[in-house]
Order: C-alpha cells, then sequence, then structure tokens
C-alpha cells in the first residue's frame, strides 16, 4: 500500500518517481484523490507518444499497468508503462497495488514464438531476481531498468 501525505508545495516532492513496474502486470487500486500519471508509449486517442497525462480515478476501477518482464518476453510487442505519482497540498492519498511477477528463480527472455516471428530477440536472458535486483539498485530512473537486457546491435 502506498500512502502519500498532503505536501504543502506539491511542486517540489515527488509522491513517486518515474519508473516502470519490474513484473509481468500491476493492478492498482487509486482513491478519489487520484494523482497516478502515465507516460503514452504510443499516439493514440489520449494524445501523443511521450505526452504525460492523469489516469483519472474512476469508483470501483482497476487500474491495469504493463510491467518490464511482460515488455521482455513478448519481445517489446507490450510496452511497460512508465509512470510515477503526484502529490497535493490538499487530501493525501492512498494507492494499493498488487504485483503480478515472475518468481524471483524464474528466467525471463522473449518467449521463443514471438522471436521466430520478430526474426531476433530484443532482450537477452536473465534471471527476474537479477533482474529485480538491478532494478531496485537503480531506483526511479524511467525505463532505464531494461537497458540491463537490452540488446543493442553493433554499430557497423
Ligand atoms: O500510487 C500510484 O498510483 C502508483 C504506485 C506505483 O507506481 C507503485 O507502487 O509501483
Ligand atoms: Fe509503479
Amino acid at each position: 500500500m502506498n500512502y502519500y501525505p498532503t505536501c504543502p508545495d506539491p511542486e517540489l516532492t515527488v509522491g513517486i518517481g518515474k519508473h516502470s513496474d519490474i513484473g509481468i502486470l500491476t493492478v492498482l487500486v487509486q482513491d478519489d484523490v487520484g494523482g497516478l500519471l502515465i507516460k503514452l508509449q504510443e499516439d493514440g486517442e489520449f494524445g501523443k507518444k511521450g505526452e504525460w497525462i492523469q489516469v483519472p480515478s474512476i469508483p470501483g476501477a482497476l487500474v491495469i499497468n504493463i510491467g518490464d518482464a511482460l515488455q521482455i518476453l513478448s519481445n517489446g510487442k507490450y510496452k511497460s508503462v512508465e509512470h510515477g505519482a503526484r502529490t497535493t497540498n490538499t487530501q493525501s492519498r492512498v494507492s494499493v497495488p498488487c504485483f503480478f511477477t515472475p518468481g524471483l528463480m524464474v528466467k525471463i527472455a522473449p518467449l521463443p514464438k514471438v522471436i521466430n516471428k520478430d526474426g531476433k530477440a530484443k532482450y537477452k536472458e536473465c534471471l527476474f531476481q537479477d533482474y529485480r535486483n538491478h532494478a531496485f539498485a537503480q531506483g526511479c530512473k524511467g525505463k532505464k531498468s531494461l537497458d540491463y537486457v537490452k540488446i543493442t546491435s553493433p554499430t557497423p
């Protein structure tokens, strides 16, 4: 559970910094204060790729976020969502995330069928525990944790 106390000057603080969740999916309940911000991963009906928008708080609704492990397994077809949360100076806020992750000893890598279709893997295999440790040591740096497994093509 996340608790965000009120902050006298929300411009000067961060509720939770920009990050992507590391697992497969996160199911999140937010209260009616709202404050979850996401960066659009593609152009679409909500705006242009790269823009930050606030996810409205809808009573009874669950927010489903894609995590890095699903991006890796799908070889980048499903993109983990970069997100963060802001505070307000009038209301404290609570959110409850439920993280669905691979087991720590599970090796994660693009699925063979997806590699066959795409022609090459964009991510190398790693133990989920190693991915988690790396991401947690790095902290909230957007989607930088994926660089740990990204296969970069050699420059000619
Ligand atoms: O409070 C929120 O809306 C987001 C929380 C979050 O991103 C997290 O716990 O990973
Ligand atoms: Fe998160």
